[in-house]
């Protein structure tokens, strides 16, 4: 029963300690006996509990601008209700990574179980600000869209980076690596990075739920890891589920619902962390799901639903393309000897884009 769906504990983590760490750094007035803060100690012990049991936190006292993230959310929505010709007119090819597309249409099914059937989303994405250094094709914007939509996008794309850097020194620190600002070296994360932002938009859906399988949920966007290094998520609405065990996907009983938190983010690992980390953060399969509103979804009989618009910004944390990614010595040990070899980064990301799209 859709009534009955459980939520995972998911670690919710206050990051002011990170955030008054990275005002340190920009001032000029860090200094290394600033890492002996027992606060800051305190939320590098609860990144790695949450990465290496749930591989989901959410984030909270991030220091984001929140009118920066209404201006996108709103932008968002005009966007994608523009006519099919104007929002589709920069749309991905296999030279152009990012754009329009439209799930349904296109009838793309990325998901990693056989029960789920096609996404019914459509997304826009932009990549990094720095083509040369990124190596990644000059963002483009559709013509016809308002320019309040691409600055919008920019705008939340240059907080996301800036909020990638905090993190990234949370990560840092919770694998004891032996420089806070480890992973903002150069040509590791800076400006030649690839991160990329998708707005997504799931449009409101009619659903029918038979009596004969009332445990069976409607799929908005199909279950799924992430590629990269991490995500950070702004969530519009519920409907987001976690899996900590792929074996179980299709079991409806191991997913659980990322609690929906007005005002924080939600973080998760992607692959390319599991692979850096030797397996020892996770990336966690995920997946959206219809939520009937006003939380009518017990009734009795075969009911119609309705589950009401909800709009999502994804913002792929990656890294430089030519960096490149082999175990971490904190993550190596007799126990757990290297699983992985070393491989760049955009390397990793070229090959798990092709096996999500059934090549190999
Ligand atoms: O819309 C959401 O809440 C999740 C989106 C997601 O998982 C993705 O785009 O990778
Ligand atoms: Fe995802």
């Amino acid at each position: 029963m859709v009534g009955s769906r459980s939520s995972a504990s998911l670690p919710i983590i206050d990051i002011t300690p990170l955030v008054r760490l990275d005002e340190l750094i920009a001032d000029g007035s860090f200094g290394l006996h600033h890492l002996q803060n027992e606060q800051l100690k305190a939320v590098a012990e609860q990144i790695s509990h949450a990465v290496e049991t749930v591989g989901f936190f959410a984030v909270t006292h991030h220091g984001v601008d929140l009118s920066i993230v209404k201006d996108a959310l709103d932008e968002s929505k005009n966007f994608f209700d523009l006519e099919p010709k104007i929002k589709g007119s920069v749309s991905m090819t296999n030279t152009y990574p990012y754009g329009y597309e439209n799930y349904e249409s296109l009838g793309i099914k990325r998901s990693a179980t056989s029960a789920d059937g096609i996404d019914s989303k459509e997304t826009f994405s932009i990549g990094p600000q720095n083509s040369t250094k990124s190596g990644m094709p000059p963002r483009q914007f559709p013509q016809d869209a308002p320019d309040t939509f691409s600055l919008a996008l920019t705008n939340y794309f240059d907080i996301m980076e800036h909020l990638a850097r905090i993190l990234y020194r949370g990560f840092a620190l919770a694998l004891q690596l032996e420089d806070v600002n480890w992973f903002l070296r150069e040509g590791i994360f800076d400006d030649g990075h690839q991160c990329a932002l998708r707005i997504l938009n799931y449009p409101s859906i009619k659903y029918r739920k038979s009596s004969e399988d009332r445990s069976k949920v409607h799929i908005r966007a199909g279950a799924h890891t992430d590629y990269g290094a991490m995500t950070i998520l702004k969530s519009g609405g519920p409907g987001l589920q976690l899996n900590l065990s792929p074996k179980t996907a299709d079991d409806e009983s191991s997913w659980f619902d990322v609690p929906h938190i007005p005002d924080a983010f939600i973080i998760n690992l992607g692959d390319l962390m599991q692979r850096w980390t030797n397996d020892r953060w996770m990336s966690t399969l995920h997946r959206v799901i219809a939520v009937a509103d006003g939380d009518s979804s017990d009734k009795d009989d075969d009911g119609v639903f309705e589950s009401a618009r909800r709009q999502s910004i994804a913002f792929f944390v990656n890294i430089n393309g030519r960096a490149t990614i082999l175990p971490f010595d904190s993550c190596v040990n007799e126990e757990h000897p290297s699983q992985y070899e070393a491989i760049t980064a955009s390397e990793y990301l070229i090959r798990r884009h092709a096996q999500s799209m059934g090549m190999k």
